[in-house]
């Protein structure tokens, strides 16, 4: 039986802002969708899930795993993808970016390496073995962190804003992949249609949840609540 995600009583403060206070929240569902407007504090959230982020008080569990205590055991339960992948590649190697997750889980270099290049076949991408990250494109630095984080077999993997800044074709693909994960997924986006057919859907405001339902109960209201938003702040 899965035990999900466990968010117990957080309060966080970011830079004396408040984000949430006494939160809590059950996640068990395959496919989550986490809609809201600038600010609301979807990546926090997803930062405090993937323990990145330490809240002032309270406590999440991922699978049982206390993220902020146990990394070792957060890289196996919980992957997240930022939106810009630039902010999560460390490395110039595209091989050695997959195989740095993989050596913080215990590997050896030599199987962490072996293991990344059988990563990229996997993928059809054996031919990046030797390619540098920055000499990817966009979309492809981020089907190479999507790999990364596929590489450490987490239980759960995060998405923020996955589409933002790909092109229809590249983000089509991608979305497709994320369709086919075995994994549980969250998706943090500012575009309902991509989660259309999700089992659950979170409309976050203020640190508040807003509605919490299925993506029919959810996104209709939503969508009605931000173009009233949009008429009224049209000049
Ligand atoms: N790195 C940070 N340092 C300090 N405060 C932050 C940081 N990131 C976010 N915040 C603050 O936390 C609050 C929630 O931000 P968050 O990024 O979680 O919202 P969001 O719903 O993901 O917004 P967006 O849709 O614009 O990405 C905001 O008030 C923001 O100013």
């Amino acid at each position: 039986m899965t035990h999900g995600i466990d968010i117990q009583s957080i309060s966080l403060t970011r830079e004396g802002a408040e984000v949430f206070r006494d939160f809590s929240l059950q996640l068990r569902e395959r496919r989550i969708g986490i809609v809201g407007r600038n600010g609301a504090g979807k990546s926090s959230l997803i930062r405090l899930i993937s323990g990145l982020v330490a809240p002032q008080s309270g406590m999440v569990k991922v699978e049982g795993v206390d993220v902020l205590k146990d990394r070792a055991g957060a890289l196996e339960t919980v992957g997240l993808l930022f939106q810009n992948p630039d902010h999560q590649i460390i490395f110039p190697a595209v091989v050695e970016e997959i195989a740095f997750g993989l050596e913080q889980q215990g590997l050896s270099r030599a199987e962490a390496r072996a293991r990344a290049r059988s990563v990229l076949a996997h993928h059809g991408r054996a031919d990046w073995e030797d390619r540098l990250s920055h000499a990817l494109s966009q979309g492809q630095r981020q089907l190479l962190c999507l790999m990364a984080v596929l590489a450490m077999e987490p239980r759960w993997i995060l998405f923020d804003e996955p589409f933002a800044s790909l092109d229809m074709p590249t983000g089509l693909a991608i979305e497709a992949r994320i369709k086919a994960l075995k994994q549980n997924v969250v998706i943090v986006t500012h575009d309902p249609s991509r989660v259309e057919g999700f089992d659950r859907i979170l409309w976050l405001e203020a640190g508040k949840i807003a509605a919490d339902g299925s993506p029919d109960e959810v996104l209709p209201r939503y969508r009605a609540a931000m173009e009233d938003l949009a008429r009224s702040m049209a000049c």
